[in-house]
């Protein structure tokens, strides 16, 4: 037990319990060593057959735990500027969950904290960009042999969405994965927001405003549109097709299985992003307890958990408004001028 990185994972509801299941099942090089809920009983029911892990109502009291030399923030985004900041304090290593912290002042203070350290310390769980799809789109895009990357199209539709979910949360938290995928897919910021409602779905619940579509502008002139819908009922599709100067490329149709029998050929469709992504957050979770292993952290750095909650703040404001919105993105500090995207 003693070479491998001991992790506290804070939050062990839906995503915690999956990271947790990870952590001890599929990636090599790591131990679940405390879990932490304010829930204690869904605590204890996610550590429940790991050795050699305390639980905790405390966040916080978990950090300070016997073995824990990591952290994996999968609690609600609103309580990640906390948990960031006490690992930071503590110089451990950590993996948030998106959104970083969903508004932009609180994102920038844990800029600004990183950075006053002088190294970093977190990677941000934007799990797409070890999607083995998009990281085929993002290889194409960069060999350049399309030409100029003009629209990004993308889908996002849930089957449906938590109890709690506001209309906020289809651009900050849902559409937060397509404004990062599409920052590092075209390597470019994401200027300016428009967000169209069109008339609710009956499967929506009471007051939602479901589905949205959302335009971005980016700083070289390419636009990027989004259809997201989060009670659509019928499965989880995650789509992008980009559009350049010499030709086209589309991701997110043929995850999936095709059922021949009796005449007809049925594909299924994935019901939940765990499914669709296990493969990328499995990659994601590697790959951070790899690089903290050798004393160093890589992939998407709190800049890009900013600028998402930076583009998602301007989107909400487009929601509430109707009209267009222009980001407005702090100085990049000296310790993100090497661009994760
Ligand atoms: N990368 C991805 O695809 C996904 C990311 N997420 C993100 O993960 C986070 C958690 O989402 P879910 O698991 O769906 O939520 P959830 O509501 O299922 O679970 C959150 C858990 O955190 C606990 N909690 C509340 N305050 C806490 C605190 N201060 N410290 C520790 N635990 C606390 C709650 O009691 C609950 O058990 C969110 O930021 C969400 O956006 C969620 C699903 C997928
Ligand atoms: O991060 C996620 C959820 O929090 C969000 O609510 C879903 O819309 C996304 O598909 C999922 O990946």
């Amino acid at each position: 037990m003693g070479d491998l990185l001991g992790v506290a994972v804070l939050g062990a509801g839906h995503i915690g319990a999956d990271h947790i299941r990870r952590l001890d099942r599929v990636v090599s090089g790591a131990r679940v060593a405390a879990v932490a809920d304010p829930d204690l009983d869904r605590a204890k029911m996610a550590a429940a057959g790991l050795a050699g892990v305390t639980v905790h109502t405390d966040p916080v009291a978990a950090l300070d735990a016997p073995g824990v030399a990591a952290v994996l923030i999968a609690s609600p985004g609103p309580a990640h500027e906390e948990a960031l900041l006490a690992a930071f304090a503590r110089r451990l290593p950590v993996l948030c969950e998106k959104p970083m912290v969903p508004d932009s002042t609180g994102a920038l203070r844990v800029v600004e904290a990183e950075a006053r350290i002088g190294r970093r310390l977190a990677q941000i769980g934007f799990m797409r960009r070890y999607d083995a799809e998009y990281r085929r789109l993002k290889a194409l895009l960069d060999g350049g042999g399309l030409g100029r990357p003009l629209m990004l199209h993308c889908t996002h539709r849930n089957v449906s969405s938590p109890a709690g979910f506001t209309s906020a949360m289809l651009v900050n938290s849902s559409v937060s994965h397509e404004i990062d995928a599409a920052r590092w897919l075209l390597g470019q910021e994401l200027t300016a927001v428009t967000v169209l409602r069109p008339t609710p779905s009956p499967g929506a619940p009471e007051g939602l405003l479901d589905p949205q579509f959302v335009l971005f502008e980016t700083e070289r002139g390419a636009l990027v549109d989004v259809e997201v819908f989060v009670n659509c009922g019928f499965g989880y599709q995650v789509r992008c097709e980009a559009v350049c100067e010499a030709g086209s490329a589309r991701i997110g149709d043929e995850h999936t299985m095709v059922v021949t029998t009796g005449g007809t050929a049925r594909e299924e469709v994935a019901q939940d992003y765990l499914v669709r992504f296990a493969d990328a957050y499995d990659r994601e979770v590697q790959a951070w307890v790899d690089a903290a292993r050798r004393g160093q952290v890589t992939g998407p750095d709190v800049w890009d958990g900013y600028a998402a909650s930076a583009v998602a703040e301007a989107g909400v404001r487009a929601l509430d408004t109707g009209r267009r919105v222009a980001v407005d993105l702090a100085p990049r500090p000296e310790l993100y001028a090497v661009d994760s995207r």
